[in-house]
């Protein structure tokens, strides 16, 4: 008996693929297609979807080729395509200094790649290139330069010295497959610069101090993250930075932080109940009145009924627990480490709460921790203690913000997978 495959080309984009399989052996499909595919030799069905579609047939498509469709078997698979390539957009808001960068550098190294600066381009771009993702910095939205702003008395913080019908715009574009010609600021001379080009990339992360203050580019976000840093806490990694590497003094750290305050409150900080994941870091509460602000509580405040998004708990979903883990397996120096999970409310919606108070005196030590949490995305046991070990030089390793960063980003790889996923539907398969 012949082996045939039909696959029907899309009229367009964003029609359906169809694809008609017969098999005559066990586990050795063979397939033709005119979506341009044709399956090759001991090639599974589910390898052929992923070629037929790119990226839009990978999960859903894995069943129906797994155990292979035996003598006599045959199935027809109906995938449907994306229009374009779909691009997964992510919102991360926070304010300058807060570690966006740090996260950053994190979410890139779960996708296995490193980001750069776009090739060959303006070397004051604040863009970062991977091959899964691509990071623009919506500083680059400011309609008024640093001249402009202080002409008019507004911070950067002011929605008037942004231009959000372009940030809009261009991440709608993005989002539906078109490049775009993005302004530039630059950091160094507090001008605008020429444009650059975006093309559309498998995730496009939006960081920055306006990512869900819009409607409009809100209502694009797929996944949205607020990094809620405590004043105490944010003054402090801005002195360690801007005097020990951008050469401030502490009074113009102070004076800064200050003249910003009014408009962080207003604009930037209400943006925290439209996030899906807040993190928040706190001063911690294992050292009575603490002020030298090394150990850190840092709470992962998850909404619940995101869509693609099942917030981690610890032990027992949905249960209130208060956890030491310090003992036999993880050690624990002063003041040690404490956990708590349990679920809140937070600007009215319900949430669940992880919270790691302290810091890991033994980073691979992690695991013994790792494993009693649930649901969190990773592809194999021990992932996340694996990434947090290769990054134990980042800023955060030995505590809770690096520790949820890392599951923010395992998060965000899940829900890409499962947007992509969506785009590829088994409508039929059939035993003959
Ligand atoms: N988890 C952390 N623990 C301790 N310090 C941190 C942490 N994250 C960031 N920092 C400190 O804050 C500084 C700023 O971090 P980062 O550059 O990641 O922030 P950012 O939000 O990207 O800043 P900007 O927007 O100003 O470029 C770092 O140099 C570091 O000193
Ligand atoms: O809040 C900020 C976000 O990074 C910056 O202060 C803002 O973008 C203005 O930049 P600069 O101080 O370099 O003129």
């Amino acid at each position: 008996m012949a082996s045939t495959a039909a696959v029907a080309a899309p009229a367009s984009s964003s029609s359906l693929c169809k694809l008609h399989l017969q098999s005559q052996f066990h586990g050795q499909q063979s397939g033709l297609g005119s979506c341009g595919a044709r399956q090759q030799q001991g090639e599974s069905l589910s390898a052929l979807l992923l070629r037929v579609n790119g990226q839009h047939c990978s999960s859903s498509s894995g069943g129906v080729g797994r155990g292979g469709f035996g003598i006599g078997r045959r199935a027809v698979v109906v995938c449907k395509v994306a229009p374009g390539k779909k691009t997964v957009v992510i919102g991360l808001a926070a304010d300058s200094g807060c570690g966006k960068s740090t996260f950053m550098r994190r979410l890139t190294s779960v996708f296995g790649g490193a980001a750069t600066p776009p090739r060959g381009g303006n070397p004051d771009s604040n863009t970062l290139i991977s091959d899964t993702t691509t990071v623009i910095c919506l500083d680059d939205y400011h309609s008024l330069d640093r001249y402009g702003r202080k002409e008019k008395a507004v911070t950067a913080l002011d929605p008037r010295a942004n231009n959000f019908d372009l940030m809009y715009e261009q991440v709608k574009a993005l989002k539906e497959g078109k490049s775009v010609e993005k302004p530039i600021y630059n950091h160094v001379s507090g001008l605008l610069d020429a444009p650059e080009t975006i093309d559309p990339p498998k995730i496009l992360v939006i960081e920055g101090l306006h990512p869900m203050y819009d409607e409009r580019v809100r209502s694009l976000l797929d996944f949205s993250i607020y990094l809620d840093i405590s004043d105490d806490v944010k003054f402090a990694w801005k002195i360690q930075r801007d005097m020990a590497e951008r050469g401030h003094s502490l009074e113009s750290i102070k004076a800064s932080i200050t003249a910003r305050k009014p408009d962080f409150d207003a604009y930037i900080d209400p943006q925290k109940q439209y996030a899906d994941a807040v993190i928040q870091v706190l001063p911690t509460q294992l050292i009575p009145d603490d002020n030298e602000g090394k150990v850190l509580r840092v709470r992962m405040v998850m909404r619940e009924g995101v869509k693609y998004f099942e917030p981690v708990y610890l032990f027992d979903e949905g249960s209130t627990i208060n956890w030491i883990p310090c003992g036999r397996k993880l050690t624990c120096s002063y003041p040690g480490i404490k956990f708590f999970y349990g679920p809140d409310t937070y600007y009215g919606n319900e949430v669940s709460v992880l919270e790691m108070d302290g810091q890991f005196d033994k980073l691979d030590e992690l695991i013994y921790v790792e494993s009693h949490l649930s649901n969190i995305s990773t592809k194999f046991y021990g992932e996340i203690t694996q990434q947090m070990l290769k990054h134990a030089d980042f800023p955060g390793s030995n505590n809770g913000t690096g520790l949820f960063q890392t599951i923010c980003g395992l998060k965000i790889r899940n829900v890409y997978e499962r947007i992509l996923a969506e785009g590829s539907t088994v409508l039929e398969g059939a035993k003959v």
